[in-house]
């Protein structure tokens, strides 16, 4: 499998020291591929995305997902992690569509949070409320405080315009879920994960979940959990295999 890679940043890296399949890489500063690996970046994505891909990650931001997104999925299956771009309407409808008319697939993986399986079961009985805080260490979402502060509270769609890089999870819940998802963004200097605590009430479950995930190695503002579920993601791909767990 050849996996093409949109964003050479912290993600990238870890998928190119764990990942043996064949990786590209294109980035906005190519200096920035050029230090993960001299010989296999393209300039042009466009040109990458041609040159036989199995699957396109994208790994950079929502914007990149705006920008290269529909070019992408024309040409192979999608992963996509800056989730935040596909709570536009407009722009999730036509991704699906350019999908569909080329064959290919979108995959929006768990990222950093959990509990999207039971999210997406209760779909059926319809969801009432989905709320999430994200809480997370004043540097990672680039504020100075000396104790806790609410920086944030709002719907999905707010929150991901205001916090680009710190929240594309709340529009994976929104997808989920199909329902509206309350949003507050804390900033606490007494934790050093990244913490998603996350309420979702129906008429069949109400259910609690909290993730407190470690800081990925080169990004302090992504979690680790969110490239191991990229690397899942593409494992389970490239594996096929009969046995699906989970809903
Ligand atoms: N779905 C989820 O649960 C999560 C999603 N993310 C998102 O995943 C993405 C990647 O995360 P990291 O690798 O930690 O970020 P990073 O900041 O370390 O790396 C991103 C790279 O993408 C490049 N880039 C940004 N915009 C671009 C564009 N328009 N065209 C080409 N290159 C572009 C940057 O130059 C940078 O090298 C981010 O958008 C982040 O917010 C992060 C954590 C959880
Ligand atoms: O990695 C995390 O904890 C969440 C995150 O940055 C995002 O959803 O964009």
């Amino acid at each position: 499998m050849k996996i093409c890679v949109i964003g050479c940043g912290n993600v990238a890296r870890v998928l190119k020291e764990k990942l043996e399949e064949e990786l590209v890489f294109y980035d906005r500063h190519p200096e920035k591929c050029k230090e993960l690996c001299e010989n296999c970046f393209f300039e042009d994505p466009i040109e990458m995305f041609e040159s036989g891909c199995d699957l396109i990650v994208e790994a950079a931001s929502p914007k990149a997902v705006e920008e290269l997104g529909l070019e992408a999925v024309k040409r192979a299956d999608l992963l996509v992690l800056s989730v935040g771009a596909l709570i536009n309407e407009e722009l999730r409808e036509k991704l699906i569509k350019v999908a569909e008319e080329s064959g290919h697939k979108v995959y929006v993986p768990s990222g950093a949070i959990a509990g999207i399986d039971a999210i997406k079961a209760l779909r059926e009985v319809g969801i009432d409320e989905v709320r999430i805080t994200v809480r997370k260490n004043p540097k990672s979402l680039g504020v100075e405080t000396s104790e806790e502060k609410v920086l944030f509270e709002g719907s999905a769609e707010e929150a991901v315009k205001k916090f680009p890089f710190n929240v594309n999870v709340v529009a994976t819940l929104k997808l989920a879920s199909g329902a509206p998802v309350k949003v507050r963004v804390v900033a606490d200097p007494k934790v050093d994960r990244n913490i998603h605590q996350i309420e979702v009430i129906s008429k069949a479950s109400n259910v609690f979940i909290r993730v407190e995930n470690v800081p990925s190695p080169y990004n302090p503002k992504t979690s680790y959990l969110a490239i191991l579920s990229v690397l899942r993601t593409i494992k389970e791909i490239a594996k096929g295999g009969v046995l699906r767990v989970g809903t």
